[in-house]
């Protein structure tokens, strides 16, 4: 597959705090109101830099979202599409910076670059390894990696990659996932024999995909399966991938909204080699994620994390628990499952080492790390901790945004 690196001119749409959405239809309407948003940003700023709703700055956005302003019904869908003016929280754009990203011109990671650092370079990558061992080896600025998605949970395998470098999560990006089915211009629904997708695109749609009675066949990522597609002109094949992908690749969308649930969103991080690059007022809204190993043998390790944090009023946003020395994969599940997680550890004098620790929680909190109460809990919890590392501070972004 031949990755040509692209540059991305989107359409940025904001959509409410998943806090205030509804449940209710599944099929996807691919209207979209486009107010205000151009190019991913707009001339209009906020003085602070963070998003804005239709330029009037009514949207309270970076953890707290709680308003709704200016919202505009679709078809009397529950969707709620809202220009926002800027990209990625903290107010930077991204000029002259790269970033790599898994799989070909399209991805849906790549949307989520553009999303963070609207003026960005994308870099693709064939793999996220490989974008990730880029920002590490200096090659690129920054990497993004999808972390959980709404329907799946948490990427293990993702936060396996992440944790095995020595990279701080600057920023958080939740992307709202529409998946269409596209075809070879001409090519009927009925002509589809088989669809090729991201494995996490075809665990999405498992629902639609067994109605269709088609084969499934894993590819590395969704771009890529158009790619794919339109090279060897399959015409008995189908892709899941964006709107967007169809348009760059010239595809056919026989189907669209075909995830199996209406709320599909993705949560990426965007890493930088450290120190990082993003500084924090003192009262911005702010998270910071990390990484807790522990001994094992029982839960109660989990209580006294969640008391190092409620004892100072901190909520988290996250927590994840891995127990993974029992060889068969009680608690983690997924590509680590059976196996220890391994942790470079930056923490000690000399290179960093990578350690293997069975027992792991991941949690994010709110707060930023330089915040005493949140410095007050990371020293409580690694008293009786083996190893805690902050993997990242940064703004909190509770919006969702949708790129078509
Ligand atoms: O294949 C892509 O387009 C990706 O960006 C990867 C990825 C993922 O790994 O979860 C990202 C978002 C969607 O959930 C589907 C696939």
């Amino acid at each position: 597959m031949a990755y040509t690196s692209s540059s991305l001119h989107l359409h940025k749409h904001l959509l409410l705090p998943k806090t205030t959405r509804r449940h209710t239809n599944p099929s996807f309407v691919a209207a979209a109101a486009k107010i205000n948003g151009v190019n991913g940003h707009s001339s209009k700023k906020s003085p602070n830099g963070k998003a804005q709703i239709n330029g009037d700055g009514k949207k309270g956005v970076n953890g707290s979202g709680r308003k709704k302003a200016a919202a505009q019904h679709i078809n009397g869908n529950d969707r709620i599409h809202l220009s926002v003016s800027t990209g990625g929280a903290g107010g930077q754009d991204g000029f002259g910076l790269r970033v790599a990203f898994q799989g070909a011109p399209g991805a849906y990671s790549e949307f989520a670059a553009k999303t963070a650092l609207p003026g960005c370079d994308t870099v693709p990558c064939r793999a996220f390894a490989d974008a990730l061992a880029a920002v590490d080896g200096g090659a690129v600025d920054r990497a993004i990696l999808p972390v959980e998605s709404t329907m799946e949970g948490t990427a293990l395998r993702n936060y396996d990659l992440l944790l095995r470098h020595d990279l701080v999560v600057v920023q958080e990006i939740n992307l709202f996932v529409h998946y269409c089915l596209l075809a070879m211009p001409g090519v009927r629904a009925a002509e589809v024999r088989r669809v090729i997708s991201h494995p996490m695109a075809l665990a999405h749609c498992g629902r639609a995909l067994a109605r269709l009675g088609v084969d499934r066949e894993p590819v590395e990522d969704t771009a890529g399966a158009v790619e794919m597609l339109r090279s060897n002109r399959m015409l008995d094949t189908a892709a899941i991938a964006s709107p967007r992908a169809a348009d760059l690749y010239g595809l056919d969308v026989l189907a669209h909204g075909l995830q199996d649930e209406s709320w599909n969103v993705t949560r990426f991080l965007l890493l930088s080699k450290p120190p990082s690059p993003v500084t924090l007022p003192m009262d911005a809204d702010a998270k910071t994620s990390m990484v807790v190993a522990h001994r094992g043998g029982s839960m109660m390790v989990v209580l006294k994390v969640l008391s190092a944090f409620s004892s100072r009023n901190i909520n988290l946003t996250k927590l994840e628990v891995i127990n993974n020395n029992d060889g068969g994969g009680g608690g983690g599940g997924g590509a680590a499952a059976g196996h220890p997680v391994m942790i470079l550890d930056t923490s000690a004098r000399g290179a960093p080492t990578l350690r293997a620790f069975p027992h792991v929680l991941y949690v994010d909190c709110e707060g930023a790390s330089h915040d005493p109460r949140v410095l007050d809990a990371i020293k409580e919890i690694e008293r009786f901790a083996v190893f805690v590392r902050v993997l990242g501070c940064y703004a909190a972004d509770s919006n969702v945004y949708d790129l078509q």
